[in-house]
């Protein structure tokens, strides 16, 4: 058994942005209960910009980047210290490992990533996960550690993932209300109709509950169940007690690592498709080729996330594109010998990779 366990930024630190000792050890001491019964586990751990605030002198998180990342510099050395010490007193060793979204995403990083938690994992080692703040930029970034952990649920093959917040569960509309009920069980989308998630969380998390749906849908749509309840039965929720929401698997496991594309929030452009082009790809499974491309909308560099839209103005599959937005115009409705024969191999490529395209409708 493989768990992934979550934790949010307010469940780990002060309002006055410093580590909350007795918070972290809640956490701990649910990470050594499931290693005590010799099952594997991942932490996800958020916390790095909190932590980072009190030891800069910054009264509340900030909202431009280059000062997050500096508080999520200081901040992350501050976690992982806490971490090693505390889970050396369990006798565990931890290993610090820093996710860029690339990382989950392209597929040498995808393998590299992969392998290392595999590794970390034979090594009884236990991974402490956090985005790498300091060298992420807006665009590429995945901002809250909700969906990153699903996405590393999914990379490490986990069979369940415990998000762990400070909120005991899911509730029909914001805690504070006094009309909003606790939902013990989602098993299927419909069972959100109805809910509301208002954007905003806590003063330090980010995304608040709707990224936590979103890590939900991502990782009960590759087959694995959730569990989000509040840090504060952490040790309850790893032994398998009914506390919090239980999202249930909504699909089979998918062996692509192209599974963040469907959920991924922004991609960079589209490809508008002919209706040859549609068939292709949802008929036949193949690689999108400049013949069938009729229009490109939007800005983007090679290796970006873009949609592919049909005819009749659909979304039908999301992928990641070989050429830049300013190369793609001059290439459009030509096939690949006559773009190869004039421009050399390297236009030989088709325009996404079938390994690189996923249908989303
Ligand atoms: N329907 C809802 N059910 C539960 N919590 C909700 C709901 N809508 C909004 N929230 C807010 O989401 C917050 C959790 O998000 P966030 O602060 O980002 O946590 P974390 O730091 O743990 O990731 C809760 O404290 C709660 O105020
Ligand atoms: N990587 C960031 C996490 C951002 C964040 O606040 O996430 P979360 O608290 O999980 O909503 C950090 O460590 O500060």
């Amino acid at each position: 058994m493989r768990v992934v366990v979550k934790v949010g930024s307010s469940s780990l630190t002060t309002p006055d942005g410093h580590l909350d000792p007795d918070r972290i050890g809640t956490v701990v001491d649910a990470v050594v209960t499931v290693r005590a019964r010799g099952d594997e586990v991942v932490l996800v751990s958020s916390g790095a910009i909190a932590a980072g605030l009190g030891p800069l002198g910054l009264p509340r998180r900030p909202r431009d980047l280059p000062t997050q990342q500096a508080a999520a510099a200081v901040g992350q050395r501050a976690l992982i210290a806490h971490y090693s010490e505390a889970f050396a007193a369990a006798g565990l060793v931890v290993g610090q490992v820093l996710l860029t979204v690339d990382d989950v995403t392209r597929r040498s990083h995808y393998r590299n990533a992969h392998q290392t938690f595999a590794k970390l994992l034979e090594l009884g080692v236990v991974p402490v996960v956090n985005e790498n703040d300091t060298v992420a930029t807006s665009e590429i970034r995945f901002g809250d550690n909700d969906r990153l952990a699903a996405l590393v649920a999914h990379l490490v093959h986990a069979d369940q993932l415990i998000l762990l917040s400070d909120v005991d569960g899911l509730y029909t509309g914001h805690p504070d209300l006094p009309d909003s009920r606790p939902i013990a069980t989602v098993r299927s989308e419909a069972d959100l109709a109805g809910i509301d998630v208002a954007r905003v969380g806590s003063a330090v998390g980010t995304g608040g509950m709707v990224t936590k749906l979103d890590a939900a849908r991502i990782a009960t749509a590759a087959g694995i169940p959730v569990r989000l309840t509040s840090a504060a039965r952490a040790v309850e929720a790893v032994e398998g007690e009914p506390v919090g929401t239980l999202f249930e698997p909504t699909g089979k496991r998918r062996g692509t690592r192209l599974l963040w594309l469907a959920h991924a929030s922004e991609t960079r452009g589209r490809l508008l498709l002919d209706a040859g082009a549609r068939r292709a790809l949802v008929d036949r499974g193949a690689s999108l080729l400049a013949a069938g491309i009729v229009g490109v909308e939007g800005d983007f560099s090679a290796g970006d996330p873009v949609d592919v839209v049909d005819p009749d103005g659909a979304v039908i599959a999301r992928g990641l594109v070989n050429y830049d937005s300013d190369e793609l115009p001059g290439m459009l409705g030509r096939s690949t010998a006559e773009l190869a024969a004039e421009h050399g191999p390297e236009r030989e490529r088709a325009v996404i990779h079938r390994d690189d395209l996923i249908l989303v409708s």
